[in-house]
């Protein structure tokens, strides 16, 4: 049920109940006076400050992304959607499936577009950048594409590289356990550069330099707040001699335009001289005749895959070990399956996955749990609306609470706010279908035309993973740590929120571990 007015619930939740109050705030943030507004917003409307300390709708989001929305009360207390008008941009939080399916999927015609950005989109990646593209002809070309080189079937293709990738995770972990979110780091995106060019894993963190500004850079121009010229759009006309950020804007363009064609090319000179090996930027070369894309074009589609997959699979796997210090019966349980099914004398292969469904329901628990992406990437809407009495007009952006989202009791129980992957499970053992018409059994890969296309390839990354670190190694808390374990706290970085910093041991569970890892390595070198 939508209890509240859309208008009323958003300004009651940004300003709070008092008339007064409201009117107060309302014009010291409009009037942009940043000091004025900081203190303001500090002291009388109470909130933090943002990023970037602009006191504009970045900061309720700020703030709300980490702990406040993303908490299943506010659906609660604002009912199935919530709206936020500001400075002339509507946004619809949404906080129940049924509203997202509505809107997002039975809608998509409507709810597909993304926000237009005129830094990020109009400067810095030209629109080229696939996760901003608008709803048009363009997005239908790239989805076309990543259809291809990303299906169930396609995704395959890569399995020898997740392989040997979890097979180096885990010799990783077990000889430098205390710097776990950088192997996780570097493991992503050794898998994402391989997926899409081919490229030999990372060596060191020199390798990533590139590609971790461009999505840094990224995540930071399409943050709310960051850019006043998304708020008032006149000030692109600003000429670039007295507008710096749109200097940098284009000369980041250029730049990120010679990385991507340049680790594209590679691609294009192996096909050349006849060397065929996996990779969607081959996939992308070789169907060129069918989507007819431009070189750069090609470019950017291969490079927005690559930034979106790296940075989210490594937060989903810091979010996993989380869930196996905080629920070691889960974890003593997939050791169980594992010496079951795997046994002891090799590490776990893909041969195995499919006889391993404690562990695929592992890996929907996780994504489904972790709120690796805890708003969703934002949808817009291309014209004005009418649902259930409210009217939402064009252009609003549609967010998706995906912690209230993925903790509905009505779909996943009681226990909804617990790490249990059994839920995926039926009396069999077997995986089941937990929601009609959606295999991967959450919300947290998003929605309609726009649901995440990279999904098999985490799905697969993460299966094998989970096996092979589990095959060999226990994780609990050093000893001596005390307190609760936070899994409520979402530390935000640009899109996506990790948890709270954690120690955690790393113990082998039998010792030739080690030594079957490294032939297990063998046979992929
Ligand atoms: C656990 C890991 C991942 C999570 C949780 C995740 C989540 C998401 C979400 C929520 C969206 C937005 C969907 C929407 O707008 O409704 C998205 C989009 C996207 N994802 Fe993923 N993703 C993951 C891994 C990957 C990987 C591995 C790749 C690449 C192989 C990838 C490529 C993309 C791309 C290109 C988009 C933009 C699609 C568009 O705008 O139409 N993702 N992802």
């Amino acid at each position: 049920m939508v209890t509240q007015s859309p208008e009323v619930a958003g300004f009651t939740w940004i300003i709070g109940d008092s008339p007064k109050l409201h009117l107060l705030a309302t014009f010291i943030l409009l009037a942009g006076i940043r000091l004025i507004a900081r203190l303001t917003q500090r002291y009388i409307c109470n909130l933090p400050p943002g990023p970037r300390g602009l006191p504009l709708i970045g900061d309720v989001i700020h703030i709300a992304d980490q702990e406040w929305l993303a908490s299943p009360q506010r659906r609660d207390d604002y009912g199935e959607v919530m709206y936020i008008s500001a400075l002339g941009t509507g946004m619809l939080i949404i906080n129940s499936q049924r509203v997202a399916v509505d809107l997002l999927e039975k809608r998509s015609t409507i709810y597909s577009s993304r926000p237009h950005y005129i830094s990020a989109g109009d400067f810095m990646t030209k629109n080229l950048s696939f996760t901003l593209t608008p709803h048009g002809d363009l997005l239908r070309h790239f989805r076309r594409v990543v259809a291809e080189g990303f299906s169930k079937s396609a995704v395959q293709q890569f399995h020898p590289i997740q392989n040997r990738e979890a097979i180096v995770l885990a010799l990783a972990l077990i000889k430098s356990p205390s710097t776990l979110e950088n192997h996780f780091h570097r493991h992503a995106w050794s898998i994402m550069l391989s997926v899409d060019y081919h490229l030999p894993p990372v060596e060191s963190k020199d390798d990533l330099y590139e590609i971790e500004g461009h999505v840094r850079r990224f995540l930071q121009e399409i943050h709310p707040g960051t850019r006043l010229v998304e708020y008032f759009p006149w000030l692109r006309y600003v000429p670039n001699r007295f507008a710096k950020w749109k200097r940098n804007s284009q000369y980041w363009f250029v730049q990120d335009s010679h990385m991507f064609q340049r680790l594209l090319g590679k691609v294009v000179d192996d096909l050349a001289n006849g060397i065929d090996r996996p990779s969607f930027g081959a996939t992308i070369i070789k169907t060129q005749s069918k989507h007819g894309l431009s070189e750069l074009e090609q470019a950017w589609l291969a490079g927005d895959t690559l930034a979106a997959g790296g940075e989210t699979t490594s937060t989903t796997l810091h979010w996993w070990i989380l869930a196996m210090l905080v629920y070691p019966n889960v974890q003593a349980r997939a050791h169980a399956e594992l010496d079951e099914v795997v046994g002891r004398d090799h590490p776990p292969t893909f041969a195995d996955v499919p006889f391993l469904p404690y562990i695929r329901a592992m890996v929907k628990e996780t994504v489904r749990w972790a709120p690796t992406v805890p708003l969703g990437v934002p949808h817009a809407s291309t014209v004005d609306d009418q649902y259930e009495g409210m009217f939402i007009p064009k252009g609003t952006v549609c967010l998706q609470n995906m912690r209230v989202l993925n903790f509905d009791p009505e779909v996943f129980g009681s226990n909804a706010a617990e790490f249990d992957p059994s839920r995926y499970l039926d009396e069999k053992g077997q995986v089941k279908v937990l929601m009609r018409g959606r295999e991967e059994g959450h919300v947290s890969f998003g929605f309609g035309r726009r649901v995440c296309p990279g999904r098999h390839v985490a799905e697969g990354t993460l299966a094998i993973d989970f096996a092979t670190l589990l095959w060999a190694m226990r994780f609990e808390r050093p000893e001596g740590s005390w307190g609760e374990l936070d899994v409520r706290t979402l530390v935000q970085s640009g899109l996506t929120a990790h948890p709270v910093p954690f120690e955690c041991k790393v113990v082998p569970r039998f010792t030739e571990a080690e030594t079957l890892l490294n032939e297990g390595l063998s046979m992929y070198e």
